[in-house]
């Protein structure tokens, strides 16, 4: 078995927030501290932490953070002073639903138990955090089980440690695979054009000393062609009710070439990933980035000067070509509305 990972992308201690730095990986191991809810938005929006569940437990400690410090100055009316925090917070990423869950988690459980409010949300945040790493190791389990001994699988972007309270999601289920015996090679996207993979995804493997190649993501349909991959392997931003996928940009493409060529499409996403509320892909919010992160390679213009660029961080994959949704609670094939719904009731 690979060792238990130590990343902790997120962490809380001495009652603020610490992120590690994911700008500056794999080069540099940098921690942030920070102290408010603004500077966590603003975390959040430049990417210090990525990752959906990571994402929405950074989130849960900015508004933890924000209530010490309105609770102290305006005891009388601290949760109106709250709402700007709240929604600095709620527009940081607009895909990934985990922010808005943990969010909702927090406001809901201060309506049910205001008595000693500061301790509720800590109390909360804390769980939040540690019920997404169980949800990882139980989901690893779940998904490894699926996975035959096969050569090879491919995986798009990060969903590791880095992307999640620890352990990760469709990387974590490539880590209890391969931890028995199940794959030999991974295959990371690179993942332009933030470089998810080549930096994070890589990084995070070759920690845990599991055999991984790069590749372009131009690479996928050929690496599948040649029969080098029984599966495609990823996370999730935000399932529909529908089944629908939003992920990172380039996983929707994996999806039809898995199709095509009779390779298998498992996504990996606990429950917070779920959004009931959102019928369909259609209306999942689809960030789109700057320019810049095309146009750029570490601040250096490498694109022929006027050219424009247009930066989708996300697609949508119909829930029709996810073979399997590995969950906490459960796996589900070819998810849609009726299966969702009753694995949610569950
Ligand atoms: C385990 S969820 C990770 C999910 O988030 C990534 O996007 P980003 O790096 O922009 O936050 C990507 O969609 C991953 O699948």
């Amino acid at each position: 078995m690979p060792p238990h990972d130590t990343i902790r992308a997120v962490e809380w201690k001495d009652n603020h927030l610490i992120l590690l730095d994911q700008r500056k990986l794999p080069h540099a191991e940098h921690y942030l501290q920070l102290y408010s809810a603004e500077d966590t938005a603003e975390a959040i929006r430049n990417m210090v932490v990525r990752g959906a569940p990571a994402i929405g437990i950074a989130a849960a400690y900015g508004l933890l953070m924000a209530a010490r410090k309105a609770f102290k100055q305006y005891p009388h009316d601290w949760r109106a002073r709250l709402q700007p925090d709240i929604e600095v917070l709620a527009a940081a990423r607009p895909t990934a639903v985990n922010l808005h869950w943990a969010l909702q988690r927090m406001l809901k459980a201060l309506d049910e138990h205001d008595a000693d409010p500061i301790h509720t949300l800590m109390a909360v945040a804390q769980q939040i955090h540690q019920a997404d790493i169980e949800a990882n190791h139980r989901m690893a389990l779940l998904g490894s089980e699926l996975i035959k001994p096969t050569h090879g699988v491919l995986t798009h972007c990060n969903t590791g440690s880095l992307a999640t309270g620890g352990y990760g999601t469709a990387l974590g289920v490539i880590r209890a695979a391969y931890g028995e015996g199940k794959i030999e090679q991974v295959y990371a996207d690179e993942t332009r054009p933030w470089w998810q993979g080549s930096r994070l995804t890589a990084w995070e493997l070759m920690r845990d000393k599991i055999p991984t190649q790069l590749i372009c993501e131009g690479a996928a349909a050929h690496l599948m062609k040649l029969g080098k991959i029984s599966w495609v392997i990823v996370g999730a931003d935000r399932v529909a009710a529908n089944g629908d996928v939003a992920n990172k940009i380039g996983t929707y493409s994996l999806a039809v070439l898995a199709r095509f060529h009779g390779v298998r499409f498992m996504v990996v996403a606990p429950t917070s990933t779920i959004d009931l509320e959102t019928v369909s892909g259609e209306q999942i919010p689809l960030e789109e980035r700057s320019a810049d992160e095309i146009l750029n390679v570490n601040q250096q213009r490498i694109a022929a000067p006027q050219v424009g660029a247009w930066n989708p961080a996300f697609d949508v994959t119909p829930g029709k070509l996810v073979d399997i949704l590995v969950t906490e609670k459960g796996i589900v094939l070819r998810p849609d509305t009726e299966k969702l719904s009753t694995l949610m009731q569950s």
